[in-house]
């Protein structure tokens, strides 16, 4: 009688605690429910922006910038009725203004927006045209992401049908911010074919598949280069991005050579794909652009 007494009374007790631990985390749930719902901004679309085109990279100067110009010129090039947007999120290093050849401040609108500065048919922003030019950027986090946050929000773009975002070299605040705050339809991974740039590619793509960005392929930069004499393509950097790609179940898009003129070109501000509309470079960057339309369209139709 009395272990019985003793027994439903541990019951009890257990049972108590059982409850009171359950109450607890569903507290605990709420609270970090309530924590995430403050730390992860609800993402929300530019205005007039219909898809939004990431290009990345684990490492920088393996051509994101020279990708992310192309593209964009290639994309409206296919179609020229398409309105085509180009953000420069790299706030410390910005390229966009040299290859695009823009280096004016963008205008004010009566709504206090910044109106895009525009070249060869492109719509482009920059944290580069919002500094002097050679003024070294010595920012830390919060002003960085206060830049971050005027370059999203605070563009009148327009009607934009591809916004294609060049973004910092890695996986910084950077990058997880435009990711937290933007609906991203895809991701371009940009890479040479060099080990230590394709292992930080694969973190890339780690990194994209955690937070649900469709990847939508792997751009190899540098592929080879071609021979003066004998015209020989010659891997200069190895060629390991076909076990990379599968490695993560991505395709390559496309394989560009480490090409003389696409180099002078950006640093001219004509990128190949308009000071050389026959070349094979430019026919690759054409072809990019049409896979990324059909991504986008596949994408949409599935919805
Ligand atoms: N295929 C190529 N052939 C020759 N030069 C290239 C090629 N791709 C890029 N470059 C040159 O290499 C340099 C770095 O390219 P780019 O600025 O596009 O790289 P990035 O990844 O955007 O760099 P960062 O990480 O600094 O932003 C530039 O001078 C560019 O003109």
């Amino acid at each position: 009688m009395l272990s019985r007494s003793f027994n439903i009374k541990k019951l009890i007790r257990i049972d108590a605690f059982c409850f009171s631990t359950a109450t607890i985390q569903n507290e605990i749930d709420g609270h970090k429910a309530k924590i995430m719902a403050r730390g992860l901004p609800k993402k929300k679309p530019i205005e007039g922006v219909k898809d939004i085109i990431l290009v990345s990279s684990g490492k920088g100067g393996v051509g994101k910038s020279t990708t992310s110009v192309n593209l964009a010129l290639a994309l409206k090039h296919i179609d020229p009725s398409k309105h085509i947007g180009l953000l420069d999120s790299d706030i410390f290093g910005p390229s966009i203004p040299l290859m695009m050849n823009l280096n004016d401040f963008p205008q004010i609108d009566v709504n206090k927006m910044m109106e895009p500065l525009r070249n060869y048919g492109i719509k482009c922003m920059s944290m580069g045209f919002l500094i002097e030019p050679g003024a070294p950027v010595i920012w830390r986090g919060l002003m960085v992401m206060q830049a971050l946050q005027k370059l999203m929000r605070e563009v009148n773009w327009g009607e934009i049908d591809y916004l294609i975002v060049d973004t910092p070299p890695g996986t910084g605040d950077t990058l997880l911010s435009l990711i937290q705050n933007l609906p991203i339809t895809g991701a371009i991974l940009v890479t040479t074919p060099q080990v230590a740039a394709l292992q930080v590619t694969r973190r890339g793509a780690t990194m994209f598949e955690k937070l649900s960005i469709p990847v939508i392929g792997i751009l190899e930069n540098m592929s080879s280069i071609s021979c003066p004499n004998c015209s020989t393509e010659i891997p200069l950097f190895g060629a390991g991005t076909q076990k990379l790609a599968k490695e993560i179940n991505c395709r390559i898009l496309e394989q560009i050579p480490l090409e003389y003129s696409i180099s002078v070109q950006n640093d001219k501000g004509i990128p190949i794909v308009v000071s050389e509309p026959e070349n094979p470079i430019t026919f690759s960057y054409r072809s990019l652009a049409k896979k990324v339309v059909e991504f986008v369209e596949n994408k949409a139709n599935k919805i």
